[in-house]
């Protein structure tokens, strides 16, 4: 799984992001999951039979390493980064790449740097107090005309964190519609 972090990772960071309201995405044929606002691992489960994550990465990123619009969104912050895909029925589906500020990672939230392999969704969308918002979408090199990705920020007791996804090629997104062929 680490190709995925080689390939995605630089496009991610380099990602040119728009505000999701700024595209009339929806009724669009990907809108619905690219504004998706509920777990998006939920959605995926409903999609295969057994939906699964591999963790490709996680460790520390200093403070000095977020790029201005990360710390605007989350805060000049040393963060713990978390690197996986998700796949469906074995077939990867998304990269996704987390911060976490190590000021989130406190309370009941010190758990979030023991996920490992359980879908941070999971985690995070059993909590009442989640919710997400500053949804962003781009589209990045990847697959034969080119790949969706949106970053959001998740809130869970009013501390953030950081997601930043690309849909791959082999998602259900794409097969709904033959658009980009
Ligand atoms: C944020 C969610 O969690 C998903 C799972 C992730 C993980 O396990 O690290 C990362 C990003 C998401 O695609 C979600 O389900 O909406």
């Amino acid at each position: 799984m680490s190709k995925f972090n080689q390939l995605y990772n630089p496009l991610l960071e380099s990602a040119h992001w728009q505000a999701a309201q700024s595209m009339q995405l929806e009724g669009n044929e990907f809108g619905h999951w690219l504004l998706e606002l509920d777990s998006l691992s939920r959605r995926f489960e409903r999609h295969c039979e057994h939906f699964t994550v591999s963790l490709v990465e996680q460790g520390m990123l200093e403070h000095s390493c977020l790029v201005p619009n990360e710390r605007a969104l989350i805060g000049d912050v040393d963060c713990l980064q978390r690197k996986v895909v998700l796949l469906g029925d074995g077939v990867p589906w998304v990269y996704a790449r987390t911060l976490i500020p190590m000021t989130t990672l406190t309370g009941q939230e010190r758990d979030l740097a023991e996920l490992g392999e359980m879908p941070l969704g999971f985690r995070v969308f059993t909590d009442r107090s989640a919710r997400r918002d500053a949804l962003e979408i781009a589209r990045i090199a990847g697959g034969e005309t080119g790949l969706w990705a949106r970053r959001s920020r998740l809130w869970l007791n009013g501390k953030p964190l950081l997601v930043a996804e690309v849909f791959l090629q082999d998602a259900p997104m794409y097969k709904e519609t033959q658009a980009w062929r």
